[in-house]
């Protein structure tokens, strides 16, 4: 039997590690499972060029539970280690590996910033084990190794009599770490970590029922004597996920059932996915979804899933995909992506930048084949992808030059225009008597319908923009098209919105207009800003607008990012156009009695507020009192 010490300078390492990696302890099993992982790979690749003369088979991994014992064991049938391999890749390499790490994160390990802790390796065994025993035999022609270590730098190493190939990693579970020996914990980790490693995993056995006697007649209508029960191994990982395979051999249904093996508790189906393939200058495959997101950004609890190698690392893929792309689901495998740096080293990485470039492209080129192939169906689907889209245009150069060719802009009669589009069908009618085109567009449909209406009547199209993002987005593109304007239906009356050359005369004088004037700001408030206007007799008499400019600063403001500083908190600011050609108009001015003045003014301005929604509580109230009695 050989003892010895491990050669590691820090002395009683162990306890040191555990504390630091505390809220971490769990990744063991995926540290050591990628081992057998590995050793297997291994194992594969020598006998696939002839360098190990032994069958390969079907090998597995087995994790197991001794509750009694209190152990848990970790067995593969991969390529197995000699002694001396355990001399040096267990004592020298392992604890250096893992004395490296420690030096590299003992200060920083708590920082959010290190995603995965990769590297750590065998050696985090000893963060839930007082004990590791490790029986391994190598596919080479030498006795089995059965090494011991207690977590002191000491060891022992003996001969085994294990016949068969592979390696078992025994641990004893430590007082404090008694969860390990929990069947659904143990269940939960693999199912986290381990659900698409590339060799299958076995975590005990079920029962199946498989038919007797297949392909015979049965005369037996009972079921019992057809179907028998045997207990089959448990195999808790599909070894092939749909994201290894190539975007040829598989359908449309199972990329819908791969996404629902991934997001088990997930029921909508997704919308489209996007099969990303590639192998220089990086290596990255996955299959990205688009879900149905519709306008409300709620937290999303199914996440994109970063992997390496079929070895799940974490959802937090912040860095690595672009920010508007986050809100997708589905996988990422990349071996090239560096894992124990922190996100700020992350976003300064060539290789990532390259990476988050890729996958922009990738989907830019796919939603400009959605739209090419199938535009109505791309239509229907606008509505729950569009949020996406617009937050791309906004926040990645990249993309919002590829956006024109497939970001639509609906009108509030459900037609598609994209911005050329857009361009085209409008420039007859509503450009202005400057020769600017005027884009006029609501926020909702209902509470701005009457603005709507006469927009319509006037033979202009009305966009329908909701997202809450929308004042960023076209301040953008106003920027980029300087011959191009946005102006929301209820920010001005619609003679103003787009103006042509002819003018209304105006009925009354200048100096009615301003005794009317004089008379209206009497009886209107402060936050209402009068503005006469000689409009045509039959249009309304009172409107209330909310100027753009003011209106679209405050919202931008609000939803961050840009708008005016401070701006956020300003109150509201409306206008209250009097169209003076209207007989109301006349009838104000030429009223004596001012009572009967007020009154007038009074209805007036409730009914124009009625239609932007601007009556509630008190007034309201007061208005429908106010107008039963005026019908008495
Ligand atoms: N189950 C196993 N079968 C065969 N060899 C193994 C096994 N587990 C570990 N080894 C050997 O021990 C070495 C050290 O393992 P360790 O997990 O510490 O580091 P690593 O796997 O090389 O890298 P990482 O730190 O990324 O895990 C491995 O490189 C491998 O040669």
């Amino acid at each position: 039997m050989a003892t010895g010490q491990i050669n590691v300078s820090v002395e009683n390492i162990f306890p040191l590690i555990k504390k630091f990696l505390y809220s971490d302890h769990e990744i063991f099993l995926r540290e050591l499972i990628s081992n057998g992982t590995d050793a297997t790979l291994k194992l594969k690749h020598l006998t696939s060029i002839g360098e190990a003369k032994v069958e390969y088979g079907n090998p597995i991994l087995e994790v197991k539970i001794d509750k009694e014992g209190k152990k848990l064991h970790i067995i593969d049938q991969g390529l197995g280690m000699t002694a001396d391999e355990v001399e040096k890749y267990i004592n020298q390499i392992a604890f250096s590996g893992a004395e490296e790490f420690l030096e590299k994160y003992k200060d920083s390990a708590k920082d959010s910033g290190i995603i995965g802790h990769f590297g750590l390796g065998f050696y985090s065994a000893f963060m839930v084990a007082s004990k590791v025993e490790i029986i391994t035999k190598s596919y080479k022609d030498e006795p089995a190794a059965h090494w011991i270590c207690d977590g002191s730098p000491e060891f022992t190493l003996e001969p085994a009599d294990k016949t068969s190939r592979g390696t078992e990693i025994i641990l004893h579970i430590a007082e404090d770490s008694l969860e390990f020996l929990e069947e659904f914990k143990i269940k939960e980790l693999l199912n986290r970590y381990n659900k698409f490693m590339p060799v299958p995993i076995k975590f005990g056995t079920r029962i199946e029922k498989i038919e007797q006697k297949k392909g015979e007649f049965v005369e037996s209508e009972n079921k019992d004597e057809i179907f028998t029960e045997v207990e089959v191994d448990n195999i808790i990982n599909n070894p092939n996920p749909a994201w290894t395979k190539q975007p040829t051999e598989l359908t449309d249904e199972d990329y819908k059932s791969f996404y629902h093996e991934l997001y088990p508790m997930q029921f909508e189906e997704p919308l489209f996915h996007i099969h990303l393939n590639v192998d220089y200058p990086f290596n990255l495959t996955g299959i990205l979804y688009f879900p149905k997101l519709g306008s409300d950004l709620q937290i999303q609890k199914d996440k994109i899933q970063l992997y390496q190698n079929q070895v799940y690392v974490t959802d937090n893929v912040e860095g690595i995909v672009p920010e508007f792309l986050t809100m997708l689901k589905g996988v990422i495998d990349s071996p090239d992506i560096p894992l124990n740096v922190s996100r700020s080293g992350l976003q300064a990485d060539g290789a990532v930048k390259k990476i988050s470039n890729y996958i922009t492209r990738k989907v830019a080129d796919k939603l400009k084949s959605l739209f090419t192939e199938n535009r109505e169906d791309f239509e229907q689907k606008w509505n729950d992808i569009k949020i996406v889209l617009e937050y791309g245009m906004l926040s990645e150069d990249k993309f919002y030059e590829k956006a024109g060719a497939f970001v639509l802009y609906p009108t509030v009669d459900d037609k598609y225009f994209t911005l050329e589009e857009l361009k085209e069908n409008l420039k007859e009618n509503q450009t202005d008597k400057d020769g600017k085109l005027v884009v006029l567009y609501a926020g909702n449909k209902e509470a701005q319908h009457s603005y709507i209406e006469i927009a319509k009547e006037k033979g202009y199209e009305v966009l329908l923009l909701d997202s809450p993002i929308i004042s960023h987005l076209i301040q953008k593109i106003e920027g980029d098209n300087k011959e191009l304007t946005f102006v929301r239906v209820d920010s001005d009356h619609i003679d103003n919105l787009i103006k042509k050359e002819e003018t209304t005369i105006s009925k009354l004088s200048d100096t009615e207009k301003e005794s009317l004037k004089a008379s209206l700001e009497t009886y209107i408030p402060k936050a209402y800003s009068v503005q006469l206007e000689a409009l045509d007799s039959n249009a309304a008499p009172f409107i209330i607008t909310q100027p753009e400019f003011m209106r679209r600063m405050k919202e931008m403001s609000q939803s961050g990012g840009g708008g005016m500083f401070g701006m956020g908190n300003m109150p509201e600011m409306y206008n209250l156009v009097v169209n003076t050609n209207s007989d109301l108009a006349s009838n104000i001015l030429n009223t004596e009695d001012k009572t009967t003045q007020e009154g007038l003014v009074k209805q007036a301005l409730d009914l124009a507020k009625l239609s932007q929604n601007l009556l509630k509580g008190e007034e309201l109230t007061a208005f429908v009192k106010r107008s039963f009695d005026l019908i008495k």
